[in-house]
């Protein structure tokens, strides 16, 4: 077989889903012709139940296609054998590892298995590669530690170790980013972009974080049910309209200049705020979620006008006329309350 300039993972026409006896043939999606590159961050989005896991199943040959083709490099993958495919895709699956005491540096000394067997004995050049592979992800101090005594994060990070000792050119993740910290996640995601660019890897990875995947990713994949699977650059999936097809729902909506998701301000009461910087926008995030769009040309029955220099001042005028000076958002919130009920 051979990977040379060819994508390391491609589709014809792949149709994916399951067979049951009871239920006979659920096709999940079909026509699916997709590719992954040497040194391509890809990251595989849609909701829930539409097929994510079952399409990275299918690409590593864990469950058969119902119609079409994987190719790994020029080969099929149903012509590869389990010890061949463990040297071409590393896969790293949400499942929990709870073996009693086992430690980073065992976990991650699985990873050279394909080279070694299961059983077999870790020459010095294994144990250095373990250890370098403990370093790149960071847990240089966690070598000895057992794999219950670590965090989530931790742990995701001794799995993409392990992965890396692997030493394939393509490493393939389901939902890594689950169960982590706004943080933890942006950490964990630079760390896969890094390694796919530093060591050419093609790295494709399942996630929910639409956010991250649009910043970082140099692929993405949409999957949605009844939908046809799009994939290409984030830039080109929102100049397209692709992202806004795929995840705008009723009262969220998909802004293509800034890439993010917000509340559907269609139906907001307008309100006069005068101000302006960083304040203004807070101030005009806090009254959306009341249910108001901030806006300095307009005339309402409220006003605000916001003092920056220095401190913070929040004003409010009410129906009356009567003016309030507040401190923080919260009491300007309360206020505006206030002179509604009023
Ligand atoms: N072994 C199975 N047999 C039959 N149907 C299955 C099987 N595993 C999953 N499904 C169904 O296939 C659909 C897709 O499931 P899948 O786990 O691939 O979605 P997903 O996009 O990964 O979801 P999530 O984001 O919730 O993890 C679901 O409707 C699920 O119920």
């Amino acid at each position: 077989m051979s990977l040379n300039s060819l994508p390391l993972i491609s589709t014809k026409d792949l149709a994916i889903g399951y067979k049951n006896p009871k239920r006979g043939r659920h096709v999940l999606h079909s026509d699916i012709n997709v590719k992954l590159n040497a040194g391509e961050f890809a990251c595989l989005l849609g909701p829930n139940g539409s097929g994510k896991s079952t399409l990275l199943h299918t690409l590593c040959g864990f469950i058969p296609a119902l119609g079409g083709d994987v190719f790994i490099g020029d080969s099929p993958v149903t012509s590869i054998s389990n010890k061949e495919m463990s040297r071409l895709v590393s896969v790293v699956l949400t499942e929990r590892i709870e073996v009693a005491n086992m430690t980073v540096f065992d976990l991650v000394s699985l990873g050279r298995s394909p080279y070694t067997g299961f059983f077999g004995q870790m020459k010095s050049r294994d144990v250095k590669k373990v250890k370098e592979a403990i370093a790149a992800v960071g847990l240089n101090d966690f070598e000895d530690r057992p794999l219950t005594q670590m965090s989530d994060g931790e742990r995701q990070k001794a799995l993409i170790a392990k992965a890396l000792v692997q030493e394939t050119p393509m490493i393939v993740l389901d939902e890594p980013t689950a169960f982590l910290d706004l943080p933890s996640r942006i950490e964990l995601m630079n760390l896969l972009r890094k390694l796919s660019h530093e060591r050419n890897k093609g790295i494709l990875l399942s996630t929910h974080d639409l956010d991250l995947a649009l910043q970082m990713a140099d692929k993405i994949w949409l999957l949605a049910k009844g939908k046809k699977i799009e994939s290409g650059t984030p830039e080109d999936l929102v100049l397209t309209n692709e992202f806004r097809r795929f995840f705008e729902r009723e009262g969220i909506l998909f802004d293509n200049s800034t890439g993010q998701f917000t509340v559907d301000k269609r139906n907001l009461k307008s309100i006069r705020v005068i101000g302006k910087g960083i304040e203004y926008k807070w101030v005009s995030r806090a009254l959306a979620r009341k249910g108001f769009e901030a806006s300095d040309n307009s005339y309402s029955d409220i006003e605000v006008e916001i003092r920056s220099d220095g401190t913070p001042e929040y004003l409010v005028t009410g129906p009356s006329g009567k003016t309030h000076k507040l401190r923080t958002i919260e009491d300007l919130l309360e206020q505006i309350d206030q002179e509604n009920n009023s």
